[in-house]
């Protein structure tokens, strides 16, 4: 019909074959024009779709600096405002997974210290390649505390544990549950670093285990906070928190005066702390009151020197953690003399504890410390019974 419309309307007297010719013209440019229309605009709402798609897997293939700062972007196309995260759970999973997953792969590139500010810093460069991005995970009490002891080894056994990439802990030393507990919990939480659901949040304050309110205000938290207390010969544990006493206070008494009540007649003054610390067992009596024993593990502070490896296996298992920092994490440093942390290939910065870990102890007389270790001895055989472990001081 239309071919006759055409044929006796538009060219009513040219011959047949002009006529065919322009009907098929005109037919196959309405056809050209219809698909043409047809594929232009479902191009155009694909279009903004994969495109989006393909930038974000592009991100996700390349460096955790880069997945970050994609990943934000497209969180950001999908809210425009940008006044929220519009991300879903999933992916931030899966992007902070991947961050993290590099991060120890690589081992972060900044010194141990004494004071955690090399950690803090290491902190806040994660959440700074962000460039302005919204900080992932949630601010989060800690599931497990480092609660002593003091001069035990706790430093070492927070920053080997926190390469792990399932944990997150605070650099600093919260002193919550013995100094700041009027702060509240919302202070102390404030604290924390934002963790994901699968992380386990960390700190360690060694005051904590010999503070008497520290177990009934820890339990109070979460009576399924788990605890961890690095242990160390109360001798060598007292010279060496005498040691760093004096290093900041050089006119303090000798050890020997400080020690006992009267040398001669040989009374420890267990009033001193250098040597109350080290009588564990009436500690841990106060923390059996609230806390099972299963849930406090026990670190030997001298395996951790001589053996980290084996030391940070157990405390994954306690944690619940996949046995991820081994013995391939680790190298003795001959010339600190203690284990230190394999430095980044990317990093000539060294992976050692500062100068106040693993300092020269003061020279005391044999006699004293063979004074000292009579007194030790019976609360260590009792500490051994209690923990079902013997540490082998005496
Ligand atoms: N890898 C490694 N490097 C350095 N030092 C190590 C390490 N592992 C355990 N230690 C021992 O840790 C002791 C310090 O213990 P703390 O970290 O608990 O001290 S503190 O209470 O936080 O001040 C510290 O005590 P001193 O040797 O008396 O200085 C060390 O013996």
């Amino acid at each position: 019909m239309a071919y006759r419309f055409l044929t006796s309307r538009v060219v009513p007297s040219s011959n047949r074959l002009t006529r065919k010719f322009l009907f098929i013209f005109t037919l196959s440019l309405s056809f050209t024009y219809l698909c043409y229309s047809l594929i232009f605009c479902s191009d155009t709402i694909m279009h903004g779709q994969s495109d989006e798609q393909h930038r974000c897997l592009l991100f996700q293939s390349v460096g955790s600096k880069k997945i970050l700062q994609k990943s934000n972007y497209c969180t950001l196309s999908v809210d425009p405002k940008g006044t929220r995260d519009t991300t879903s759970k999933a992916d931030l999973t899966r992007l902070e997974t991947i961050q993290i997953n590099n991060q120890s792969k690589n081992f972060p590139a900044v010194p141990f210290l004494d004071s955690p500010r090399g950690f803090g810093a290491l902190d806040r460069k994660i959440t700074n390649n962000n460039t302005g991005s919204p900080k992932f995970g949630n601010k989060k009490l800690p599931n497990a505390i480092i609660v002593g002891v003091k001069k035990g080894g706790t430093r070492a056994v927070l920053e080997f544990i926190r390469i792990h990439p399932d944990v997150r802990a605070v650099g600093t030393e919260p002193h919550f549950f013995d100094r700041n507990y009027d702060r509240g919990l919302d202070w102390y939480r404030g604290l924390m670093p934002r963790t994901l659901d699968s992380q386990i949040t960390m700190e360690k304050t060694p005051s904590y285990f010999v503070t008497r309110e520290a177990p009934r205000r820890i339990s109070s938290m979460s009576r399924d906070t788990k605890l961890i207390v690095v242990v160390r010969n109360p001798v060598t544990r007292a010279i060496s928190d005498y040691t760093q006493t004096l290093s900041k206070k050089p006119d303090i008494p000798t050890f020997e005066v400080l020690a006992f009540k009267n040398k001669s007649s040989g009374v420890v003054d267990t009033s001193w702390n250098a040597i109350r610390i080290g009588m564990y067992v009436l500690h841990l009596e106060n923390w059996l009151q609230y806390f099972p024993l299963s849930q406090i593990h026990f670190v030997s502070g001298e395996m951790l020197i001589t053996d980290p490896a084996g030391e940070l296996g157990r405390v994954q298992d306690f944690l619940g953690l996949k046995r991820i920092v081994t013995d391939k994490h680790f190298y003795f440093n001959k010339t600190k003399g203690f284990p230190c942390l394999k430095k980044p290939e990317s990093s000539s910065l060294p992976r050692c504890l500062g100068k106040s870990k693993g300092r020269t102890h003061v020279q005391i007389d044999q006699e004293v410390i063979e004074k000292l270790r009579e007194f030790y001895r019976p609360y260590n055989i009792k500490f051994y019974e209690m923990v079902g472990h013997d540490f082998r001081w005496d």
